[in-house]
């Protein structure tokens, strides 16, 4: 990778294209030697034939029994034919319910029609719907729309009070697959909450996406919510945006549905068969074992130079890390597998992180995002002859070109502009680049055994804080004294005794040390 001509060569040789879908991989920026894909061949097979029988129904998820089916979301003919009558009849009756709301034949219970959606999910149920709202929705969407995806109570309380009197007229989605995250259930109950107080039947504005028969659908039923819409356990949550978790909120948007699914199901057409060299996808979970040495060595810095993808490195970041951050392969050896995933946007990003990526440690490999045109509306020059598309692109070549001539690492992504097309086209290219790149370092792509850890640990947190509070005394005992006396470590019950001190749930007197504090009932 030295002078022009021989990149120029290079350039040529590792660019691929799909002129159908104005898409292209651009793969001449990555280090690898040319004879490193032939060298991958049998490790390619094995992915591609792991892919073929996924597709086809197996149980590609052994941990946990399951068929890994967000493929047939967008083409349900590929389903196993017991399911593709309800894929099919749960994308209808999503697209209906958002043109009953849009038409006003479902309305808010004053009468009126609805002017907002109110989103209550986490992780994959929350992120999948973030990105379309920020990339794909009309400027001025039919139903602005809104998100609870944690259990801060000051962020919900900031949007109940930006959404004001118009709870009146807003719907709410709550979603889980499971029906049992906590910081949905919480989301949801604040939720009840806020309409509760402005007088309003909550019940009259909530539907429910979650799996039939979860905690939260028989909630939902118990209560009479206006309506429930199924999730199933062949889709993950970090792949379930094309179900109804993300078709409800992107078509009450005014998202035209069908084409981000057909956007998807475009890029599966071109990326299930193609030989290695021609496939968008291999090639990416190529570059992804060939910058890592299959080990995550190397982090992907993701960099779409147009804001409205602004939320891809976000939505990546969990497809990627929360699929392939494993300890054990799929033979139970302890491997530590994953790849780091960050990102935002560029040019934005020059005036940040950047200079580290061009200066700094050289522990990643950048994939740019390229929006080939530039704006919707007629042209504008900022100087003559020049656009603001003109710089935007303008910094992505030479960030680009920057980055290589320090030995910096990139792939650059090239789509023809931002649509419903192209975000499906994308996401599906990410879905699958996992699928492979899980088979070329032998992990379970599909399930996700380490978010479990940290939520038992909440769990026992908080059944510890409420023998803490059982214990406070009112003349006052040190973290030590009561942790003993409960039968809990020393600093979980410091942390819970100052987080309830600063929450007015208890009295703080400092010491000198966090030992010496002391507590006491209010
Ligand atoms: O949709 P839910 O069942 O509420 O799950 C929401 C999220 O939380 C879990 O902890 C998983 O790690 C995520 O993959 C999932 O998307």
């Amino acid at each position: 990778m030295s002078t022009s001509s021989s990149l120029w060569n290079r350039f040529q040789q590792y660019f691929v294209r799909y002129p159908k879908l104005g898409f292209s991989i651009d793969i001449s920026r990555m280090a690898f030697e040319d004879g490193f894909i032939d060298s991958m061949a049998p490790s390619i097979e094995k992915a591609f034939a792991a892919m073929k029988e996924l597709e086809a129904g197996a149980i590609a998820n052994p941990d946990e029994g399951r068929m890994v089916g967000h493929y047939w979301l967008r083409d349900s003919s590929l389903a196993p034919t017991e399911l593709r009558a309800e894929i099919d009849g749960t994308l209808d009756s999503t697209l209906k319910f958002a043109e009953d709301v849009h038409s006003g034949a479902i309305k808010a219970p004053n009468g009126q029609k609805f002017t907002r959606v109110l989103v209550v999910g986490i992780g994959g149920s929350a992120l999948g719907p973030q990105l379309v709202a920020q990339a794909i929705t009309p400027a001025n969407p039919p139903l602005a729309i809104d998100f609870f995806d944690n259990t801060d109570p000051d962020g919900m309380d900031r949007i109940v009070e930006q959404i004001g009197a118009e709870l009146a007229t807003t719907v709410t989605l709550v979603i889980s697959k499971s029906g049992g995250t906590k910081e949905t259930r919480n989301g949801m109950l604040e939720a009840a909450a806020a309409y509760k107080a402005q007088g309003l039947d909550f019940a009259k504005h909530a539907v429910a996406v979650t799996g039939v028969g979860s905690e939260l659908d028989k909630y939902a039923i118990a209560q009479g919510w206006m309506t429930r819409f199924p999730m199933w356990d062949w889709v993950g949550g970090r792949t379930s945006v094309m179900s109804a978790v993300g078709t409800i909120a992107a078509a009450l948007q005014g998202v035209d549905v069908r084409r981000f699914l057909a956007g998807a199901a475009a890029m599966d057409a071109e990326t299930r068969t193609r030989p290695a060299k021609e496939n968008a996808a291999m090639l990416l979970a190529l570059m992804w074992y060939s910058a890592g040495k299959g080990k995550g060595l190397k982090d992907m810095v993701v960099l779409p130079y147009k804001d409205r993808l602004v939320l891809f490195s976000k939505y990546l970041q969990q497809l990627v890390m929360e699929s392939l951050g494993k300890e054990h392969d799929l033979d139970g050896k302890i491997v530590n597998q994953g790849i780091a995933v960050y990102g935002n946007k560029g040019s934005t990003d020059q005036h940040a992180y950047v200079q580290q990526l061009r200066d700094g440690v050289n522990n990643f490999f950048v994939t740019f995002i390229e929006v080939a045109k530039a704006r919707d509306t007629a042209g504008f020059e900022v100087e003559p002859g020049f656009t603001s598309g003109d710089y935007l692109q303008g910094f992505l070549r030479g960030t680009r070109k920057a980055l290589a001539g320090s030995g910096r690492e990139s792939v650059t992504l090239t789509i023809p502009e931002v649509s419903a097309f192209t975000l499906g086209l994308l996401i599906g290219l990410f879905e699958r680049t996992v699928s492979f790149y899980a088979t070329l370092v032998n992990v379970n792509a599909y399930h996700q055994p380490g978010v479990e850890a940290g939520k038992k640990a909440a769990t026992d947190f908080l059944k510890q804080m409420a023998s803490v509070i059982g214990a406070l005394p009112a003349g006052g005992a040190t973290a030590e004294a009561l942790a003993a006396q409960v039968g809990i470590d020393a600093e979980d019950a410091w942390q819970m005794l100052s987080h309830l001190a600063a929450n007015g749930r208890a009295k703080v007197t400092l010491g000198a040390t966090p030992a010496a504090d002391s507590f006491a009932k209010v």
